[in-house]
């Protein structure tokens, strides 16, 4: 089977077609979302809450992540799979490449950083190094405590003007993919339009280019705190398969998410 590339995500983005993520930490839901047609499975750091139910993502280790990556990757043939790079293991260049590298040796096809333009550096030797980058903007989780919480971000004109900043300066330095969280609706828009690379959006509203949701979200079986922007697609299906099916479809027709899981502004 052929496998999920940056350049067919690219081409249907071009071409106006929605694509579905989720994340995922273990071979068997890899393995059915591959079977479902999930385009891409990220091994989210969101580990630290809905594995090991934790109240942050701080205290996820890379070697974590790179189990789980093992996990997810050794049962997937067509998607493509997206490590997180753990809170504090890319605070230098140095240190990114060595923590990219087991990412990346325990079988991801890109890693995942969230921050702006102190990041450029980190991205482009990355890049030049072989290693793909995915970018993070809005509420990026590992800056809780310097956000006072998880809030939604971008709002109001410089919020909004620094962020757009960001994610071009973003794209220059290398990035191939950008994950927007919890920014209003219209910003995410002009993000998606301002950018050549795919955009994926979660709480950013229908317009970006693809969206990501955390698995247990989806399914309703999340331990502790559910974002209002999720939404519980077991509960209408019944039926796994047929939640993460429902799910695409409704990504792909411009029906998810809806009104009542975007912010306006
Ligand atoms: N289960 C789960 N789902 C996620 O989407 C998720 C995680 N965990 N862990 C890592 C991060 C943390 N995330 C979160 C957590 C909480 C909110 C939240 O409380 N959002 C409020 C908006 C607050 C506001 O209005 O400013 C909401 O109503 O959704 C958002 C993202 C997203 N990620
Ligand atoms: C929510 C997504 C984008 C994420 O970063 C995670 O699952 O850790
Ligand atoms: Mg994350």
């Amino acid at each position: 089977m052929k496998k999920v590339s940056v350049a067919s995500l690219l081409k249907k983005k071009q071409d106006g077609q929605k694509f579905a993520t989720l994340t995922a930490y273990d071979a068997s839901f890899a393995k059915l979302f591959d079977d479902c047609g999930i385009d891409l499975i990220l091994i989210g750091d969101s580990l630290g809450m809905v594995l090991q139910g934790e109240s942050s993502t701080l205290p996820v280790t890379v070697e974590q992540v790179a189990y789980h990556t093992r996990c997810v990757a050794s049962s997937t043939e067509r998607t493509m799979v997206v490590a997180d790079m753990p809170f504090m293991s890319y605070a230098t260049p140095e240190q990114s490449y060595e923590n990219a590298a087991a990412l990346m040796r325990a079988g991801a096809n890109m890693v995942k950083m969230e921050g702006g333009e102190w990041l450029c550096e980190t991205i482009q030797g990355l890049v030049e190094r072989g290693v793909p980058v995915c970018g993070h903007l809005g509420l990026t989780p590992q800056s809780v405590n310097v956000f006072g919480g998880f809030k939604i971000q971008g709002r109001g004109d410089a919020a909004a003007r620094q962020l757009i900043n960001s994610a071009m300066e973003l794209e220059k330095a290398g990035i191939q993919l950008l994950v927007l969280e919890c920014i209003p609706a219209p910003l995410a828009k002009r993000v998606a339009r301002s950018l050549t690379i795919p955009v994926i959006g979660i709480g950013a509203g229908k317009d970006t280019d693809g969206q990501i949701l955390v698995m247990q979200d989806m399914l309703g079986i999340t331990a502790g705190y559910v974002p209002s922007f999720s939404k519980n697609y077991l509960e209408v299906t019944g039926n796994i398969r047929e939640a993460v099916k429902l799910y695409i479809d409704e990504v792909e027709q411009g029906l998810f998410p809806a009104a009542e899981q975007s912010f306006d502004e």
